[in-house]
């Protein structure tokens, strides 16, 4: 009995070590298999944020253009050197259309179909289909009902009467996201921002919460041991939340049908089947996977882009001097236009979302076999193979002080039109890259930049003494502060 543990236990072992020296086997560098295990023991039990491991990795490996890494036992080629991005995300981006299995099994067919798990031409053909729905003029119909949500914002602030509130700023901004969400997709009027209890609003609640320890447990044991994780039926996404998207999409376009209404946002699109020329069959599980997906991807990231442009602005007084100068200058004429030109408006999102990348890290997956040459004395020519995974540290380009100096400081001028010329657009990447880059980018931008400008029309916000410093939640998927955000609105004159 004790040789057949023994054996199993070297078997286990050697298999270990023979994945964890994946990278180093091929010439390429890598941290040591002992280091690589104290690291994981160490993060399992402390939990730091996965920001964390991105920075002192780069660190480490100063002036590499790629190292070898594990994400769960799945090797990673780390890739950091801008002209090498260029590559895997637009020039050859064929080589790396997919994403990496990010769930081999999460018993539920909407993940399987949503438009960041697609493959190849499935994905293609999908994405071609709903990218009408961002184009500039159909974002520019989303103006007014973006307005009217961050409206309600401003409403709710004054409600009190009192000249300084204070806010949780990442609970006020999910509920603003969830309304303008429901709004611009929808046609639903869901003003969450109001009603404390609002259903829409604890459904994005819990389409959107990846903290906890429990979730990280699950998550490993459906990355690593699918099968287990099949017999156990355990599950990333809660099926409350799948159920309550299928039903929504079912019941609007049955009551845009009986009631002949034809609005020109994703339900629309997707009810137009003259955007649909490669005749996708257009499933409730297609559906309901494409708005659960935009819900998804867009509810946390815009919510917490817009926490911590009023974090950074409450914080540093003489950026927000100016931002109010510039919308002060533009209140009388606020229109779509003037929004999108604001100079300065851009250069504080901008900054934002160079500081505080939301989506922090990028992925790919290598689907032909591909060659990046050696060009340092110390590298060796990398074959890529079929299913390959690619990784880019997006936190911590962004933190780097060779490619952003002194870059934990918030200073919006990087972005000027003379020093934004200086910027690799391969080193700042809030949206991603190439064909496969974030598709509601502008529509995000647009969201930001309407609720920050209405807001400060009517506020000025700075730290509360009851904010506590900002640290960052131990969380594999989420850049999100660990405690509540709090902000003293005052009203201006
Ligand atoms: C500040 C807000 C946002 C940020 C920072 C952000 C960031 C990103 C990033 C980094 C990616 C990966 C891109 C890549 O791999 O090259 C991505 C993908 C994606 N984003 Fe966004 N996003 C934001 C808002 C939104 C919104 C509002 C929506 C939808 C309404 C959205 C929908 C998506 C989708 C569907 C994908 C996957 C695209 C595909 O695989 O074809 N995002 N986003």
């Amino acid at each position: 009995m004790l040789a057949l543990c023994l054996t199993i236990l070297t078997i286990g072992f050697c298999t270990l070590v023979h994945r964890y020296l994946h990278w180093s086997r091929r010439g390429i560098k890598q941290y040591p298999f002992w280091k690589i295990w104290l690291n994981n023991i160490r993060d399992f039990i402390t939990q730091p944020p996965l920001t964390d491991a991105m920075v002192r990795a780069r660190e480490d490996f100063k002036n590499a253009r790629y190292i070898g890494t594990y994400q769960n036992f799945k090797p990673r080629l780390c890739i950091e050197d801008p002209e090498l991005i260029k590559h895997v995300f637009v020039k050859d981006f064929d080589y790396f259309v997919d994403h990496n299995v990010f769930l081999p099994y999460d018993g539920d067919t909407v993940w399987e179909k949503s438009l960041f798990n697609l493959k190849g031409d499935d994905w293609k053909q999908l994405r071609g289909f709903v990218s009408p729905t961002f184009t500039s003029s159909k974002i520019k119909l989303m103006f007014h009902t973006i307005l009217e949500c961050s409206a309600q914002v401003v409403a709710s602030l004054k409600k009190s009467g009192k000249e300084i509130v204070e806010f949780d700023v990442k609970e006020l901004f999910g509920r603003l996201t969830t309304d303008v969400f429901f709004g611009t997709h929808f046609g639903i009027l869901c003003n969450s921002v109001e009603e404390q209890t609002n259903e829409f609003y604890t459904i994005g609640q819990k389409a959107t919460n990846f903290l906890g320890f429990w979730l990280k447990v699950r998550f490993i044991v459906i990355q690593v041991f699918p099968i287990v994780a099949r017999v156990f039926g355990l599950r990333i996404f809660d099926q409350n939340v799948t159920n309550f998207f299928r039903l929504l999409v079912k019941n609007n376009i049955k009551s845009r049908k009986s009631q002949q209404i034809a609005r020109p946002d994703l339900i629309g699109i997707i009810m137009k089947s003259e955007n649909n020329p490669d005749n996708i069959e257009l499933t409730d599980e297609i559906l309901t996977a494409l708005v659960a997906t935009f819900f998804g991807a867009g509810f946390d990231t815009v919510s917490s882009a817009l926490m911590y442009t009023f974090y950074e602005l409450s914080c540093n007084s003489v950026v927000q001097q100016k931002l109010l100068d510039e919308i002060d200058a533009n209140k009388d004429n606020f229109t779509y236009q003037t929004v999108m030109e604001m100079q300065y408006l851009n250069m504080v999102v901008s900054e934002t979302l160079r500081k505080w990348p939301v989506g922090f890290f990028l992925e790919r997956q290598c689907v032909k076999p591909y060659r990046i040459p050696a060009l340092k004395d110390d590298e060796v020519e990398v074959q890529l193979k079929v299913g390959d995974g690619i990784w880019v540290p997006l936190y911590a380009l962004h933190r780097d002080p060779e490619l952003f100096s002194d870059p934990d400081r918030f200073d919006p001028e990087r972005f000027n039109p003379e020093n934004k010329k200086n910027i690799n657009q391969y080193a700042y990447m809030p949206f991603g890259n190439g064909p496969r880059g974030c598709i509601g980018s502008r529509y995000a931008l647009l969201v930001l930049k309407v609720a920050i400008f209405q807001i400060l029309q009517s506020f000025s916000v700075r730290p509360s003494k009851n904010m506590l410093p900002l640290q960052i939640a131990r969380s594999y998927l989420q850049l999100l502060p660990k405690d509540k955000m709090l902000l003293d609105f005052r009203r201006r004159n």
